[in-house]
């Protein structure tokens, strides 16, 4: 089966549930034509029955009594009432087909969005490291509407024009099979072309996605990263980086609109020469008496129509390439397997009593790659774990681990001493608050930053979360107070605000397991003092991981993890004071 009409069938599929509104919109481009056919019908009656005094055709008749008598003032009215009902019935038509159109395509893109984002949700942290946002942002912002462009834009007017042209291929024949197989030998290079042109626009529409995406990769990284490009004066490189990647789009686009040109010329030269041929095969024929000048006549005028649906037909090919291009790269997406799975048979989990248990564990983010060897260790419930070691020791490593977020490559990891991969997925994640070196914020207010892990969470419950946090003050002070907007990534606030908010929305979580991944390592002393006094209440009664590089710190916790490149050196238990002092100097020595 070859990989376009796998698409294609996969495409069919995901459209399904919309299958009738498809079809009503199939079935309202057939009526296109016979409504636009009608128009000239009023002035038709009034010239021939009016003017020209001809009896009225029986479709009128048939509407009045069997004796009424047609006067030219009662066909000039038929007439003028003709034009308002065709006019009525065009526009009701024109409203139908707006609306269906876009009710139908906007719910397919909204459904084909929904699942590509939450498909790449669902995605592990390793895909995500690897290959960046914007392509994936691209993906569903621009490649997810193909499906509406290829369902509604493309395909309908692909199959309502076949139809159109097969049927003008059989008037013909009736007329006269000579030159119905003149028409059909015309399609022989039509088809040769449109398979040609369509692997060509295939590919470039490839290269154009693909560079556009990478384009958009640029804005979205400087963007993300602005005071950085401004700080050291790199507009101009980065302006320059944007222009190339557009370029290689732009390319391609060229070679799209070259190749789509050429085409059309094509088509229209051996429209022109078939012509010339039934002129000339045409006229020898009504010399000899073989066919009446009113068929040749007729014939020819097909001919010219035939033009219009072969020209729908290639134009609509030629977009349908451009949409299967985009859907491939979705059902790429799509088929990209996630990492962290859940088990067929996954345990429940409401509140776990915070046993955290290593046997063995083993990691890389790069099969060959070891970052974590053969760890084991074990933790009970409301032990405060203090994880130290040098940078890229492997800390955030392990925790990745506790997370879920990765899987070990050997070994395993236990809560409440069971697999956590045999837990729910959610229910296991639910375990846990997470407070990070540098807090994430999401661009909305306050109250919804803090309630983020519980949406029904009170006014209430909110306001005395902030106050755990040490935030309630600062939150007061803030213009529209809980109701204050944080901005992008909660930008505007300062480095210390955000992290309370952060504990602040730990607090309102109440998960058993706290991780805690250097909090105050960015935050001048007074701040840091507040958010400690807050992470020391939050800790209370939980388990809780915390990556420092501070040594006072660890005096806090009573168990102390420590990793030097990837390996447990030692696990140090309660009365660690005297091996702390010890590792002091040892650390301060190797950092
Ligand atoms: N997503 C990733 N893909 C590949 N390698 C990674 C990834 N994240 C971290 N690493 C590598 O894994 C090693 C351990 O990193 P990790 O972040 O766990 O160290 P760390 O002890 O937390 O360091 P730090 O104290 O500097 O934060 C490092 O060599 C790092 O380069």
């Amino acid at each position: 089966m070859s990989p376009s009409f796998i698409i294609l069938k996969r495409t069919f599929a995901d459209a399904r549930p919309y299958w009738s509104s498809i079809g009503f919109i199939f079935v309202l481009n057939f009526l296109a034509s016979p409504i636009s056919l009608m128009k000239p019908l009023a002035l038709k009656i009034l010239i021939d029955n009016g003017f020209g005094g001809k009896s009225v055709p029986s479709y009128i008749s048939f509407f009045f009594p069997f004796d009424f008598e047609f006067t030219f003032i009662t066909v000039v009215w038929i007439s003028v009432i003709l034009v308002v009902l065709v006019a009525i019935l065009e526009n009701l038509y024109n409203l139908t087909i707006w609306i269906v159109n876009a009710q139908t395509g906007e719910n397919l893109v909204r459904s084909f969005r929904m699942r590509l984002f939450s498909h790449i949700q669902r995605l592990s942290l390793a895909y995500h490291d690897k290959k960046g946002s914007s392509d994936s942002i691209y993906k569903i912002q621009f490649d997810t509407s193909s499906i509406r462009t290829f369902i509604i834009g493309n395909l309908s007017p692909l199959l309502s024009s076949f139809i159109t042209l097969v049927g003008m291929i059989i008037i013909i024949f009736i007329i006269n099979w000579r030159f119905a197989l003149i028409v059909c030998f015309l399609i022989l290079p039509i088809v040769f072309l449109i398979r040609y042109s369509t692997k060509k626009l295939k590919n470039d529409w490839k290269k154009v996605m693909d560079s556009e995406s990478n384009a958009m990769a640029v804005v979205h990284e400087v963007l993300g990263s602005l005071r950085v490009v401004k700080a050291f004066a790199q507009e101009k490189r980065e302006s320059n980086r944007f222009m190339a990647k557009s370029d290689i789009a732009m390319k391609g686009q060229m070679s799209i609109a070259w190749t789509s040109a050429i085409f059309y010329f094509l088509i229209g030269m051996t429209f022109a020469s078939v012509t010339a041929g039934f002129i000339y095969w045409g006229a020898i024929y009504v010399q000899q008496g073989l066919m009446t000048l009113g068929e040749l006549t007729m014939v020819i005028s097909y001919l010219a129509q035939v033009y219009a649906p072969v020209d729908k037909i290639s134009k609509s090919l030629n977009g349908i390439q451009s949409s299967l291009t985009s859907m491939e790269r979705v059902y790429n997406l799509l088929d990209e397997k996630e990492e962290v799975k859940e088990t067929s048979n996954p345990v429940s989990i409401d509140r776990a009593k915070g046993i955290v248990e290593f046997q063995g564990v083993s990691f890389a983010y790069n099969e060959s790659d070891y970052i974590l060897d053969n760890i084991s260790f074990k933790i009970l419930p409301g032990d405060r774990v203090g994880i130290m070691g040098s940078t890229g020791a492997g800390k955030s490593s392990l925790i990745n681990l506790i997370t879920r977020f990765y899987d070990p490559i050997s070994g395993n990891i236990l809560l409440d001493n069971i697999n956590i991969k045999d837990y729910k997925l959610n229910d296991y994640r639910n375990q846990f608050s997470l407070v990070l070196q540098e807090p994430v914020l999401f661009s909305s207010t306050i109250a919804e930053n803090i309630s983020y892990g519980r949406k029904n969470a009170s006014e209430n419950e909110i306001l005395e979360a902030a106050k755990s946090a040490n935030a309630h003050d600062f939150i007061t002070r803030c213009s529209s107070g809980y109701q204050t907007l944080v901005g992008e990534r909660g930008m505007q606030l300062s480095g210390g605000e955000r992290q309370r908010i952060a504990l602040a929305r730990a607090f309102i979580k109440d998960a058993p397991v706290l991780i805690l991944d250097e909090p105050t390592s960015s935050l001048d002393i007074n701040t840091e003092l507040q958010v400690m006094e807050a992470v020391e209440r939050l800790m209370k009664g939980r388990t809780t991981f915390m990556i420092t590089h501070r040594l006072d710190t660890l005096s806090n916790c009573n168990v102390i993890l420590h990793i030097e490149k990837g390996k447990l050196l030692e696990v140090i238990k309660e009365n660690h004071a005297d091996a702390l002092a010890r590792k002091k100097v040892n650390f301060l020595s190797t950092t």
